[in-house]
């Protein structure tokens, strides 16, 4: 089984990758849409349908696929031999925080929720600075992966 791990591992990075893309393109625009859905959607009747029918198929259709793909390629590095020292920081640094990546999905998918039950009590000034959570996340994640601190 590591043999085999092994010898798909350029593929399962590359996988990866593309799994780690798809993901982030969505946790980087939902928020977006959130501050536009918060601010807009009074001026135009029938836009905060729109906005609900949007943002559910980006977090259902992109972003939790591209999320589970990301963890599976991921642990299948994580279990390739020699990969992963964890005597080094960074592979730590990293797992807290894609368990805070993970976090704020499950957040925005909570607050998809709030706003099609008619609860949403968070402002688009608020929804502004969340936005910059997977930013900074971000950062730290590929310096940790490619830095290797
Ligand atoms: C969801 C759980 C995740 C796990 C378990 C995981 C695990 C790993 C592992 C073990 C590697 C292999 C490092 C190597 O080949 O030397 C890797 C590579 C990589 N990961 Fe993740 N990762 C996860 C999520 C993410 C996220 C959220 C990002 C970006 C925001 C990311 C970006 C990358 C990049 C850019 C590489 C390639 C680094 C290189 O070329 O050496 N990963 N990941």
């Amino acid at each position: 089984m590591t043999d085999f791990l092994t010898s798909i591992y350029p593929w399962t990075k590359a996988f990866h990758i593309m799994a780690v893309i798809s993901w982030m393109a969505g946790l980087f625009y939902l928020p977006r849409l959130f501050v536009h859905h918060v601010e807009r959607s009074d001026a135009i009747d029938g836009l905060a349908p729109v906005f609900e029918m949007m943002e559910g198929k980006l977090l259902r259709l992109i972003m939790r696929p591209a999320m589970i793909a990301t963890w599976a390629f991921g642990l299948l590095l994580v279990f390739t031999p020699g990969i992963v020292d964890w005597s080094a920081v960074w592979p730590w640094v990293k797992g807290a925080c894609v368990l805070a990546m993970t976090w704020f999905h499950h957040w925005l998918g909570l607050r998809l929720k709030d706003f099609s039950d008619g609860r949403n009590s968070v402002t688009g000034r608020q929804f502004r600075l969340m936005n910059e959570v997977p930013t900074v996340l971000m950062i730290v994640i590929v310096l940790a992966v490619v830095v290797r601190f």
